[in-house]
């Protein structure tokens, strides 16, 4: 541990809780990743956005159509290269998720202990009686009994927009509910939710297809979010699809846990998916209340042992409509970061809130005070008890590197890659400086043209807790000579120099291959 740390575990000084944060380049090593749309799409608001520490952009593909999508990608374009800062892609699908069909987009009032009729004949119009949705197997899913669940587009738990609604009878394909509470439903999209119940539609909707091939490969995403993952089976596929698709092979998929089928069978879709999104905004309504933490934290933990990401979503719900958070949400955050999340993910807060900017930095803030107390030690053991002997090579490596910068307290550890295996593996044990993974270009074939590999890499581990990432430069590529090595060396150096991560006399840890053999090299260096 760093000197001067805070332990929880530790008794600690009260008043020290109030001594300033030293100001650091980076907002925070817990990445950010924000969902962009109306209220976050010119390019003055999303340079804003990056300034403040998004480096993930999501574009949401329930909402709206590619071309919209598009018109904001290309703002993102524009910001990325103006505030210099590095932004990933990632495209979220449909998936099975169920919608009213409200194509006049009119209000609907709904009066508590009234009825409505669910319907998937989409013929009729929307009434405060009878709401067409885009599923026509509902009434063979649901019995009576069961909860409805009626939301706007990423609802935030403090809405009265939202209806709870309770089957009392299946009619054919209508489904008769009572309403629970009244509500007025406004706005352009609504998703319904029905608690505990299998839905039968496909995870990769054939619309969702259309999107990945098309604005998908257009803009060569480096993350797919794949709603509604129930089963390993839908990670296959969705690999399967994406290995057809040109560069796209190289994307990578986030299983979204989104209700109890996909929690059922965690395990196996962690081993198949390249992260894990903890979708809390769904999950939080299929779990009985009390249960959602417990699921928080096995989940985090299994995919921090895995060395997976895993993104968190709805922490600051209420920020979408004010400045501040709630002290609950402010508190959750720092769990989400002791708990071992990778990313935060803003939802409704960033794509139709009022402060995008705002909540992004607050949210940064918090993260980085927690980083600060979180117990780096403890989990580095769990790790490398959990991981067993005898450890891969590389990841023996890789810890040695984590472990040899804390003692030495070092500011950085420079990792060399190109697969992004090594800097993951590094990442994965938590080290409590930044780590710069600088992605050494490969020469690569598709038999059609030659090009070099590394943008996907580099920007794939904007995702991963701690690292960020340097693109090295194409006349330098990989399996070069030691001659190479330290030209790029001092590229790195220069570069974390003038980013202000590095100064004089500081230690850096440098993880690279040198002939076939991986070390792990502790420098000083000088004026
Ligand atoms: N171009 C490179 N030059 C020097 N060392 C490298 C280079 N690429 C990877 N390494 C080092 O090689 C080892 C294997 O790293 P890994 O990320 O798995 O590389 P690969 O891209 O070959 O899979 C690590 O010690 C890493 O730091
Ligand atoms: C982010 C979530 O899902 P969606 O994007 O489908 O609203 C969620 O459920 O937390
Ligand atoms: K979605
Ligand atoms: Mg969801």
């Amino acid at each position: 541990m760093p000197s001067g740390q805070l332990l929880l575990e530790e008794p600690i000084r009260m008043a020290s809780i109030l001594e300033p944060s030293k100001p650091s380049f980076f907002s925070a090593m817990t990445k950010i990743v924000g969902t962009l749309g109306p209220k976050s799409r010119s390019v003055e608001v999303i340079s804003g956005c990056l300034k403040a520490g998004m480096s993930v952009a999501r574009f949401d593909f329930s909402w709206c159509d590619p071309d919209y999508h598009q018109e904001t990608l290309e703002n993102l374009k524009t910001a990325i290269k103006s505030t210099t800062k590095l932004c990933a892609i990632m495209l979220d699908t449909v998936g099975a998720e169920m919608q009213v069909v409200n194509k006049s987009e009119t209000t609907i009032t709904l009066q508590e202990d009234g009825e409505v009729v669910l319907t998937p004949d989409q013929g009729h119009e929307a009434t405060s009686e009878i709401l067409p949705i885009n599923f026509d197997g509902l009434a063979q899913s649901v019995k009576k009994g069961d909860t409805i669940f009626i939301g706007q587009y990423l609802f935030t738990g403090s809405e009265t927009t939202s209806v709870w609604l309770e089957v009392s009878e299946v009619k054919g394909n209508d489904v008769v509910c009572i309403i629970k509470n009244s509500a007025t439903l406004h706005g352009s999209l609504f998703t319904l939710h029905a608690s505990q119940v299998h839905i039968d539609l496909p995870t990769l909707t054939e619309k969702d297809k259309e999107v990945i091939s098309t604005w998908g490969v257009k803009n060569k995403i480096d993350f797919l979010s794949l709603s509604y993952t129930r089963h390993a089976e839908d990670v296959r596929q969705a690999r399967e699809f994406l290995s057809k698709l040109g560069d796209l092979s190289q994307t990578q998929i986030f299983a979204k846990i989104e209700n109890v089928e996909g929690l059922t069978h965690f395990d196996e879709i962690l081993q198949e998916a390249d992260g894990i999104i903890l979708s809390r905004g769904n999950l939080g309504i299929d779990l009985p209340p009390e249960k959602v933490f417990l699921f928080q934290k096995s989940a985090l933990n299994k995919c921090n042992m895995a060395g997976k990401p895993a993104v968190l979503t709805r922490v600051v719900d209420s920020m979408t409509d004010n400045l501040r958070p709630t002290r609950a949400e402010a508190t959750d955050v720092a769990n989400a970061v002791l708990d071992g999340s990778d990313a935060i993910l803003l939802g409704a807060e960033t794509l139709r809130g009022l402060y995008p900017v705002e909540t992004i930095y607050t949210v940064g803030r918090i993260c980085s005070e927690a980083e600060k107390v979180f117990n780096q030690d403890l989990y580095f053991k769990k790790t490398v008890k959990f991981v067993g002997e005898p450890m891969t090579h590389l990841e023996s490596i890789a810890s040695s590197a984590v472990r040899a910068a804390i003692k030495v307290k070092a500011s950085i550890i420079i990792c060399f890659t190109s697969s992004g295996r090594a800097a993951r593996l590094i990442a994965k044990y938590r080290p409590t400086m930044p780590v710069l993974s600088v992605v050494i270009p490969r020469l690569k074939t598709n038999q059609l043209k030659w090009s070099f590999s590394g943008a996907f890499e580099a920007r794939q581990s904007l995702i991963v807790r701690g690292l960020f990432p340097m693109l090295a430069d194409p006349r330098h590529p990989a399996g070069s000579t030691s001659a190479t090595s330290e030209t790029i060396l001092k590229v790195a150096l220069d570069h974390g120099k003038a980013l202000g991560i590095i100064k004089s006399h500081d230690r850096v840890v440098v993880c690279q291959k040198l002939g076939d053999a991986s070390v792990v090299k502790i420098i000083e260096l000088e004026d």
